[in-house]
């Protein structure tokens, strides 16, 4: 049995009595740890939690070598945990679907995802987003303009675009807003759009999650502390949506 076990968003305390349950009598657990981390807990902290050893497995463990996970399913109970929900942005889809080819039970433990973490801590609604994009860290001359292509799309059709900030865990490296809008403004520059407004979250279900709305000025120079970091790029607010801005998000 493969059960994919979704941890929440910030430490060992967010994960589901279901799927505590189901880690506890596992008799391996993986922890993907390329495309989400809980920042408020290490792993050596969530091993003490479970009283389990856990396996990190990076992006090459999950896409080329599954075989390992995919083995230990055959033969016993696995558990494949995720920060966040592992089924949302990114999914984790393609692992499950591996595991039916070979004949392997699977099951999802769903978990706190920051795709509707950000509604609440920005007021923003849900079914007004469009399509998602990611910034990536520009590699040598490799400078993506999709991010642009995404949010301006999504202008058009008045619809807020969730921004996603690269990670790159070998490096221990955490994209900041400061540098995702700095990105965003170069490509908005290059081809002569204009983004009015943004709204930055900060280590969203922490006990102490930040929260900023403002133009790229003001974004750079807030101070959003540690991360994980994310951007909302939203279209025309509703008075509401202006509003919880204003009261939770220090709009102007
Ligand atoms: C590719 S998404 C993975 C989403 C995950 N599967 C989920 O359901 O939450 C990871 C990105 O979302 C953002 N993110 C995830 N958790 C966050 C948190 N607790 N606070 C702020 N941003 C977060 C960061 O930009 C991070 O690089």
């Amino acid at each position: 049995m493969l059960t994919f076990i979704g941890l929440g968003l910030f430490d060992e305390y967010d994960v589901s009595v279901r799927g505590l349950d189901a880690i506890k009598s596992a008799d391996t657990v993986f922890l993907e740890v390329y495309t989400s981390v809980l920042m408020g807990a290490p792993i050596e902290r969530l091993e003490a939690f479970y009283g389990k050893k856990i396996t990190p497995l990076y992006r090459e463990d999950v896409e080329i070598h599954a075989d390992k996970i995919l083995d230990a399913a055959e033969f016993g109970n696995a558990v494949f945990l995720t920060a966040g929900d592992s089924m949302v942005a990114t999914t984790h889809s393609d692992l499950r679907i591996r595991a039916a080819d070979r004949n392997i039970p699977t099951t999802i433990i769903h978990g706190a995802s920051i795709t509707t973490a950000v509604c609440g801590l920005s007021g923003l609604q849900n079914y007004r987003f469009g399509k998602s994009v990611s910034v990536p860290f520009p590699y040598g001359k490799w400078f993506p303009m999709t991010p642009i292509e995404v949010i301006s799309a999504n202008l058009k059709e008045n619809l807020h675009t969730l921004v996603f900030l690269d990670i790159q865990k070998d490096k221990e490296r955490y994209m900041k807003i400061s540098e995702a809008v700095d990105l965003l403004e170069e490509q908005a520059r290059r081809v002569d759009a204009g983004i009015p407004l943004y709204v930055g979250i900060a280590r969203a279900g922490s006990p102490e999650p930040t929260v900023h709305a403002g133009n790229a000025e003001e974004m750079k120079a807030f101070d959003f502390g540690s991360p994980l970091h994310i951007l909302i790029v939203p279209a025309t607010l509703h008075e509401i949506e202006r509003e919880y801005l204003e009261r939770f998000a220090g709009l102007c």
